[in-house]
């Protein structure tokens, strides 16, 4: 009797659970969005009594759906690099230097993570909302990921966790972003009065270290601290410090000091501020211009000493150093200058620029480094160039045999050849700058084979040391010349100053 009331109950049981189903079904269908918003609501704060689960939501837009937010951003970057392995719906975009494809979790696609032992659950979804508009009646998606954990790893998850996928995610993000190179060129704003911006192109200089010209020693020197410095945020916090380091590359032209920009640029994933200072009005501008920039960066100021001479003021526009070289790591460089002619006078002054480099706004957005280049150091000012302000001074120098052969691998992908006895005997005593060295490398026909490009070279030094050689023959000469010669009567004759006539001087 018992059993068929059992079975009875069960079976009333289950026929009334389909019907409300069935029912749940149509009214999700028919019924308001705001009705079902209101029964879910409810439903999900009786259930919550009994759900041992906590979840947590990350909507890709907040509010006024103008900005992406930074949260679902990072969130999308880490799942897609930590479970696209295991999510079995994905989606593939084109990543944003449309070199490859990024893949992220598909919707509603659910993925589990893993976090010192403890199992969380990723869900990516989204919601469809209905928008009415006077115009126009459109659907809208609002699409979120959801974090579902036990609740007794609560503090676990929503603290260290949490943190972990957001600091890694925005990493992920900043290694996949498209990099950017901006300059300083001057633009009008509301009400009308011309200031200088920032504005930027896509940053795609190909250099890296494997391809500069450098002693490996150094190299490895250069990109130690580098990498120590990037990674060394909380050392900074600890010592009370701000996050930047300042860099001063100085040596000849042709040296590679921008190639060695363009390279620690590639090797932090930073992007450039290549800032022009004749182009900046006044210390007011450039703090502005400091403000604005991003963390993740390098501060680029080229030919320092052309810019500012030791009294702190600014050289005018027509002093500055003619050299065409400026423009390599920003091709729009001339042409703003060309666009500054005429403009007021600027009135950046030394101090201004000390601020710039360690003053109380230098702090403002972390990890930056700044650099200077020079092609004379002895020119500067000591308090612009000092440990704390520059705290590492790279000197650029003549190519080097070790430098030559990187050369010759990047320009005729070859290690050794019978001409490199001749070309380390040349290079080690002769003066050449990497940038006449690989000019010489460099094919100038399809013919042209490694033995060609080596003899060039050779030619090239050859014909340097015969100059040289020249060179320094006329400069005895002019200097056994020039010591005062002694008159047959023993007394002394300055020809600088000899006003007798032609016939009586003393002969050279
Ligand atoms: N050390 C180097 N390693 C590799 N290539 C180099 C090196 N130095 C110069 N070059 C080559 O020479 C060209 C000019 O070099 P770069 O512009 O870096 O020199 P620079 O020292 O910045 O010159 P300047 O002082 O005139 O601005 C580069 O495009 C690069 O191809």
């Amino acid at each position: 009797m018992v059993a068929i009331n059992m079975t009875e109950l069960w079976t009333t049981m289950g026929s009334t659970l389909a019907s409300f189903m069935f029912l749940w079904a149509i009214i999700r269908q028919y019924c308001p969005y705001e009705v079902r918003r209101f029964f879910e609501k409810y439903t999900h704060r009786v259930m919550s009594y009994f759900y041992p689960y906590i979840r947590i939501s990350f909507h890709e837009f907040l509010g006024d759906r103008l900005k992406r937010s930074e949260a679902y951003s990072a969130v999308e970057a880490y799942l897609s690099a930590n479970t696209s392995k295991s999510a079995k719906r994905l989606k593939a975009e084109m990543g944003k230097d449309t070199s490859n494809l990024v893949l992220t979790m598909d919707e509603y696609e659910r993925v589990t993570d893993e976090f010192k032992g403890v199992k969380v659950w990723w869900v990516s979804s989204k919601v469809v909302l209905p928008t009415r508009s006077m115009s126009y009646s459109a659907e809208q998606e609002k699409r979120f990921y959801k974090l579902t954990f036990h609740k007794k790893y609560r503090e676990l998850i929503t603290g260290s966790y949490l943190e972990h996928v957001i600091r890694e995610g925005k990493e992920i993000r900043i290694r996949n972003r498209q990099r950017k190179l901006y300059t300083n060129s001057p633009g009008y704003k509301w009400p009308s009065f011309k200031q200088t911006m920032w504005s930027h192109i896509v940053f795609e200089h190909p250099a890296t270290f494997d391809t500069l010209a450098m002693e490996r020693e150094k190299k490895q020197e250069i990109i130690g601290d580098l990498l120590t410095f990037s990674k060394s945020k909380d050392f900074y916090a600890r010592i009370g410090k701000a996050w930047k380091r300042g860099y001063l590359l100085y040596g000849p032209p042709g040296t590679g000091k921008s190639t060695m920009i363009a390279a620690m640029a590639n090797l932090l994933g930073y992007d450039v501020y290549d800032l022009e200072l004749t182009a900046v009005k006044d210390n007011t501008e450039l703090r502005k211009l400091l403000i604005e920039t991003t963390s993740k960066s390098i501060i680029v100021i080229e030919d320092i000493d052309c810019s500012l001479d030791l009294t702190g003021q600014r050289k005018k526009k027509g002093e500055k150093c003619s050299d065409d070289e400026s423009e390599k790591l920003n091709p729009e460089a001339g042409r703003k200058e060309a666009n500054e002619e005429g403009s007021s006078s600027s009135k950046v002054t030394l101090s201004g620029l000390l601020n710039f480099i360690d003053g109380i706004w230098s702090a403002c957005g972390g990890e930056r480094l700044i650099v200077f280049t020079t092609n004379y150091v002895e020119k500067l000012d000591p308090a612009l160039i000092r440990r704390g302000r520059m705290d590492k001074h790279i000197q650029l120098s003549y190519c080097s045999f070790e430098g030559f052969k990187v050369l010759a691998k990047n320009y005729l992908n070859i290690e050794t050849h019978p001409l490199f006895y001749t070309i380390q005997r040349l290079i080690e005593e002769i003066k050449m700058t990497p940038a006449d060295v690989a000019e010489n490398l460099m094919p100038k026909s399809p013919l042209d084979d490694a033995e060609k490009c080596l003899s060039r070279l050779i030619e090239a030094l050859e014909e340097t040391k015969e100059t040289e050689a020249t060179i320094t023959n006329v400069e005895t000469e002019e200097l056994k010349q020039s010591t005062i010669p002694v008159k047959e009567d023993g007394e002394f004759c300055d020809h600088d100053k000899e006003t007798v006539e032609p016939e009586n001087r003393c002969q050279r």
